[in-house]
């Protein structure tokens, strides 16, 4: 018997944006950062964050009936994710992404068809084609955007630490480090390894502070260079995470040109994103993440894992495999 087609996921894919805004909305407000001093009933909460009367019961039950939630007795508590990842008092806190997408994605993302049609970047860098020069004139937003990397790189950077043979190396580069996510997860997985976080100069600050914080600063130093014009720094192990997918291929080549030139004979090469299987039809958040290239970057695109072990193979690279991480990341390692 066949089934009838129905709308349903037609519509629940075209209306995607009512459930995605009001998350962000949530978060922008600290919706869960409330309530995870303890739960509340609607009238506290409305004050707290700020809800006008007439806004406040459907925000509050629609974030209920999303799962994000909870309600009993007249009262609001988080659900047990978001008070996990959506309370800004916590370590594990994951809405530095989150507050990237409604500041600055939600709306470039509205100008999708105009980035189809014209292959143009639709965000702050529209004119000067040049994302990180426009995002890091202001402090504010380099400071919120590089907090986002770590909220994209929390559980890839858990996943590199267990599944990696580190025992084996002693010393790593994490190049274009952001906060240094992964190079503080690194670093407290393993007390043996030596640390570096390669990144732009201005981003020096941001990552001192979250290594401090975190407890490695005696282990971790950040190194300030330009990719495309300065060598990278040399180690046992040489990570660009998000970094092969904001450039072109010919940028793409390069960057893995000058990864073989600084590793030693053995050294390896992990490059982790939201790889795209190979076939191009499962990973759709890598898909997605390629379009989100396309309205972010003027020659950036995501790939799949045949792609990336090709280019690497180019470069000189003897071993390449690649090793699913978390969600849809997965990693391409290059042997040297
Ligand atoms: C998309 S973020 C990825 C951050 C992090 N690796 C992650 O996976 O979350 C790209 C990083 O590359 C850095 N970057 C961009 N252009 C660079 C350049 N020319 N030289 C060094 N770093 C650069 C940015 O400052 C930013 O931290």
């Amino acid at each position: 018997m066949t089934t009838a087609a129905t709308p349903e996921k037609i519509f629940n894919i075209g209306f995607g944006f009512w459930s995605s805004k009001v998350l962000l909305s949530a978060v922008e407000l600290g919706v869960f950062t409330e309530l995870a001093k303890g739960p509340l009933d609607l009238a506290s909460l409305a004050h707290r964050i700020g809800l006008h009367d007439r806004a406040a019961r459907d925000f509050l039950d629609a974030l209920v009936a999303l799962k994000l939630l909870d309600r009993g007795d007249g009262l609001y508590s988080n659900s047990a994710e978001t008070d996990l990842f959506l309370d800004r008092a916590k370590p594990s806190y994951i809405g530095g992404l989150l507050e990237m997408a409604n500041t600055r994605l939600y709306s470039a993302w509205g100008a999708l068809t105009e980035a189809l049609k014209t292959g143009k970047p639709q965000n702050e860098s529209k004119d000067s084609g040049d994302l990180f020069a426009a995002l890091y004139a202001d402090p504010n937003r380099l400071r919120s955007f590089l907090a986002a990397m770590s909220g994209v790189s929390a559980g890839a950077a858990q996943a590199i630490a267990a599944k990696f043979p580190w025992k084996e190396r002693k010393s790593f580069v994490d190049v274009g480090a952001a906060q240094g996510m992964v190079t503080v997860t690194l670093a407290r997985s393993y007390p043996h390894l030596a640390g570096t976080g390669f990144d732009l100069p201005q981003v020096q600050p941001v990552f001192e502070e979250f290594a401090g914080k975190s407890g490695v600063l005696d282990r971790v130093v950040f190194r300030g260079g330009n990719f495309f014009a300065d060598p990278l720094p040399t180690a046992d192990v040489i990570i660009m995470g998000h970094i092969l997918h904001d450039w072109d291929l010919t940028q793409k080549r390069m960057l893995l040109a000058k990864a073989y030139d600084a590793l030693p004979k053995g050294g390896a090469l992990i490059v982790y994103e939201a790889i795209i299987d190979d076939e191009r039809r499962q990973n759709a958040f890598g898909l997605l993440m390629s379009l989100n290239m396309l309205i972010e970057t003027s020659g950036g695109f995501d790939f799949t894992g045949a792609d990336c072990q090709a280019w690497m193979r180019e470069a000189g690279f003897a071993e390449t495999r690649v090793e699913p991480l978390v969600g849809p990341d997965s990693m391409v390692i290059g042997v040297k």
